[in-house]
């Protein structure tokens, strides 16, 4: 196992570039399949998270009792039930039309439409797709695991994100132990075909060879809905073209230090899952200024070079 630290200037190298042309569908579409009725909110924060990471276009399928709520939340999402939801409803990608999935923020692991919903998702969607919350129940079953295993197989990356005790019960088919979260993540990698981010006060991220630690988080991320929130981040950089791990490592790094900058200003104590994107565009500013500064140091080198 190799434990790697991205450093700043890998990280902030790997912000995915705005073309002076693009349009909403060059720069990505995340769909959201997320948000059961009893847990709206989820779906909300998820979508305003892949929004803010750079997504040209989100949508998000829910509920029928959750479309006006999610709605209600910004008019910029694109909104609709996953009533009637079937595989015609997942087209090929197409070229300049890059595009992600997320699934399960806001799924209820006991529902059975839910269940229903989350492997048509796993059978059909022909793009980057991140399992998240409830849905990682369903990934754990035979059936999941079989469908993942065949995303696997026709070269479709996969991204869990689950917090201990959803590591744990992707574990529970293996026999995985579970108090190790690093090689935990591991071994959820190479089980399931997917990349694996075990959540938790460190965050490991492991894509079957590597696990990269991230150790940047505050108690302040311990709060309902802040997990919603990284899931939309990962599908968004994944939208604009980022590689699995390099998507996990990124947005892993920026959740946090929303988080921090939001605490810094509004206490550990008080911010909440929705801060985190609106502090995230103050924490993106700074990556770019570096990205910038490394620019203009390299032509600097070059004009030395050649003077
Ligand atoms: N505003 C909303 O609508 C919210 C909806 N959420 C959704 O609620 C659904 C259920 O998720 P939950 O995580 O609440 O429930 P789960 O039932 O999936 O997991 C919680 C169980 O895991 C155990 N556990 C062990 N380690 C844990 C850890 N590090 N963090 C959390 N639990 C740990 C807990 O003790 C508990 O028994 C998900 O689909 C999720 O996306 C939550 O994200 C919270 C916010
Ligand atoms: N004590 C902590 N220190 C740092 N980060 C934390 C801590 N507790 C939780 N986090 C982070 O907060 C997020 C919580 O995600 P998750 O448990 O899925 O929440 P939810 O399901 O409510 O959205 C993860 O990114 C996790 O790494």
């Amino acid at each position: 196992m190799i434990a790697w630290n991205y450093s700043d200037t890998k990280l902030c190298g790997l912000l995915p570039e705005l073309a002076q042309d693009a349009n909403k569908y060059t720069r990505g579409k995340v769909s959201l399949v997320a948000g059961c009725s009893r847990y709206p909110g989820a779906a909300a924060l998820a979508a305003l998270a892949s929004q803010r990471m750079g997504a040209g276009y989100t949508e998000v399928i829910c509920a029928q009792k959750s479309v006006d709520t999610v709605r209600a939340v910004s008019p910029s999402l694109v909104v609709r039930s996953w009533k009637n939801l079937s595989p015609s409803d997942f087209p090929p990608m197409r070229a300049g039309h890059p595009s992600a999935y997320v699934l399960g923020p806001g799924f209820d692991a006991s529902n059975g439409s839910c269940k229903k919903l989350a492997f048509t998702v796993l059978e059909s969607a022909c793009a980057p797709l991140v399992v998240d919350g409830g849905a990682l129940a369903f990934l754990a079953a035979k059936k999941g695991r079989n469908l993942v295993r065949e995303r696997f197989e026709s070269g479709l990356d996969t991204v869990v994100t689950p917090h201990a005790g959803e590591a744990a019960r992707l574990a529970a088919p293996f026999g995985f132990p579970t108090d190790d979260a690093g090689e935990l993540a591991r071994l959820i990698s190479l089980a399931y075909g997917v990349t694996a981010l075990v959540k938790g006060p460190k965050s490991f991220i492991s894509d079957g060879e590597i696990v990269a630690v991230m150790g940047e988080g505050t108690p302040a991320l311990a709060k309902a809905g802040t997990g919603d929130v990284l899931a939309g981040m990962i599908g968004a950089l994944l939208a604009q073209g980022l590689a699995s791990f390099d998507a996990c490592v990124l947005a892993a790094t920026l959740h946090a230090r929303a988080g921090r900058l939001a605490a810094s200003e509004l206490t550990e104590r008080c911010v909440v899952a929705e801060d985190l994107p609106r502090y995230l565009p103050l924490v993106i500013r700074e990556f770019e200024a570096l990205r910038d500064r490394m620019g203009e140091q390299e032509l600097g080198a070059r004009y030395s070079t050649h003077g």
